[in-house]
């Protein structure tokens, strides 16, 4: 595994102090998916990673850059546009145009949005107000990007699944592959920051899904909290365009019974440039159940969370601030707490 040193911010927002640190690399070139001893070292390596950080860096991935460059440009040919434009693809009811307001209750943040889901129907349907001058070719831009992200995503799920030691290693990517998939694709556009000022692009929260790809342009702000002997730190993760970021989701950490952390992360805009990042959230069918695998369970480790559907989960977290601990509402020792 290489470790990559993220870089050391000065002064975050409201003057907490982020510190350096280092998150793994994982390399895919030298895991082509066989099943040999090698590929079962990088699943080792992706577990591992998972577990402390929740997060890892993923290169020589296979998406092509042709595509990402695509979906890039629609983005910005996008946001480009006069926001009377913009304005018709909102508001956004989970999906759409948002500017500033983040779900239903009452969070901010300082950019602009476009939420889509990913089922090539649903898209369509929303490219035409998206795109009026040319729906057909904004779908298919948005739909070869989906497929390469998903293709990565169901891979990694594949090694953690091997590294885990599931009896199925497909048991985690079926859940992405089923034609039901609730996945969403997100282009978050952070304006320069008014006034040199370093602003909340995007407050403090967990991704709900089983995982995120993301991907920006080479524009700072992404950061993560880690635990340190002080109470907890925020850490600025570098951007790097030509890879892809994963970042274990809530669901992720529920299957895996707390085994695998969905990481605390947040934006921060930048004086200096505006930052495009594009997100892919691989999330299972609405009626998927979703509990700690028994592999997941022993006498040492007893189960920590009851049963849920994906649609309850995603019912409760419509419901809630995005820095809500929502696993919470689940775990069996909630109560007791
Ligand atoms: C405040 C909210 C926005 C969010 C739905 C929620 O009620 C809580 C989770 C938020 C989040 C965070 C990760 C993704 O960006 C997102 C699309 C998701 O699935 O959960 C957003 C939701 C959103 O912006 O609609
Ligand atoms: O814009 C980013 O870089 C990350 C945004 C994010 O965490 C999210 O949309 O869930
Ligand atoms: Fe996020």
């Amino acid at each position: 595994m290489v470790v990559a040193s993220l870089e050391l911010e000065g002064r975050g927002v409201d003057d907490q102090i982020s510190k350096s640190s280092s998150i793994p690399v994982i390399d895919l070139l030298s895991s082509s998916w066989k099943l040999g001893r090698r590929e079962q070292l990088v699943s080792k390596e992706i577990v591992k990673a998972s577990e402390k950080y929740g997060i890892f860096k993923v290169v020589n991935h296979g998406v092509g850059m042709d595509v990402v460059e695509r979906m890039e440009e629609k983005g910005m040919e996008f946001f480009s546009l006069p926001e009377n434009e913009k304005h018709k693809a909102g508001p956004p009811n989970p999906v759409g145009y948002g500017v500033r307001s983040i779900g239903f209750n009452g969070d901010m943040g300082d950019l602009e949005y476009l939420l889509l889901h990913t089922n090539p129907s649903s898209l369509a349907h929303k490219a035409r107000t998206i795109c009026k001058s040319n729906p057909n070719s904004f779908s298919y831009v948005v739909n070869e990007y989906v497929e390469e992200v998903r293709d990565l995503a169901c891979q990694i799920l594949d090694m953690l699944a091997l590294g885990l030691g599931l009896e199925n290693y497909q048991e985690l990517s079926r859940l992405l592959r089923d034609s039901e998939n609730d996945s969403l694709l997100r282009l978050n556009y952070y304006p320069t920051s008014y006034n040199a000022r370093v602003r909340v692009g995007f407050g403090e929260h967990s991704d709900p899904q089983l995982l995120t790809v993301l991907r920006s342009n080479n524009v700072s702000g992404l950061q993560i909290v880690t635990d340190s002997f002080n109470g907890e730190t925020w850490v600025s993760i570098p951007p790097d365009p030509t890879a892809f970021y994963i970042i274990i989701g809530d669901v992720l950490q529920a299957i895996t019974n707390g085994r695998l952390k969905s990481v605390r992360h947040r934006v921060i805009t930048n004086p200096q440039s505006s930052r495009l990042s594009m997100m892919y959230f691989g999330a299972p069918p609405l009626h998927a159940v979703i509990r700690p695998l028994p592999e997941m369970v022993s006498p040492e480790c007893p189960r920590k969370y009851r049963a849920f559907t994906w649609g309850e989960f995603k019912k409760a977290m419509y419901s809630l601030r995005l820095g809500y601990n929502r696993l919470d509402l689940y775990r069996l020792d909630h109560n007791a707490q």
